[in-house]
């Protein structure tokens, strides 16, 4: 059988010092403890975008002002293929907390470490840790 397809949509939340807006992923969800740019599914009818806004309100209470399309690929992962929207976040409305009991932090872009992610988002780290 085909794997499915889903699709994510996911803020790289950075503030006024260069730092980016993280949270852990919680116990019993997949790469639980691994750490995670805020985000999560497309819901049917959504584009990432409306599901990016969404998704950030949900998890760490802000309202987004604009976000940029930052970096766009699919990941295959043993059970399904994910297809990825990260956006690049610099305006939002209010303090970002976990809001559904997750950890959350802000971590200078210069400290990002691949290996406290998911597989998935390798080259995205590389990628924020090569701009600066
Ligand atoms: N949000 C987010 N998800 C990621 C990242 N990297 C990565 O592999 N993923 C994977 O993408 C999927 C995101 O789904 P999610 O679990 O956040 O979905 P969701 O918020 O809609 O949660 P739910 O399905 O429990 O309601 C997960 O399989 C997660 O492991 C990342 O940096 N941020
Ligand atoms: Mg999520």
């Amino acid at each position: 059988m085909d794997k499915p397809i889903v699709q994510v949509a996911a803020g790289i939340i950075r503030n006024e010092f260069g730092q980016i807006y993280l949270t852990q992923r919680l116990e019993g969800q997949d790469f639980a403890q691994s750490l995670e740019f805020p985000g999560g599914k497309v819901e049917a009818g959504e584009t990432p975008e409306q599901a990016l806004k969404r998704e950030l309100e949900e998890e760490i209470g802000i309202h987004v002002l604009s976000a940029f399309p930052y970096e766009h690929f699919c990941f295959d992962y043993p059970n399904k293929t994910i297809a990825f929207f990260f956006y690049l976040v610099e305006e939002w409305v209010g303090e970002p907390f976990g809001r559904e009991g997750q950890e959350g932090f802000w971590l200078a872009q210069s400290e990002l470490d691949e290996g406290q992610f998911p597989p998935a988002n390798l080259e995205l780290i590389r990628k924020l840790k090569s701009e600066l």
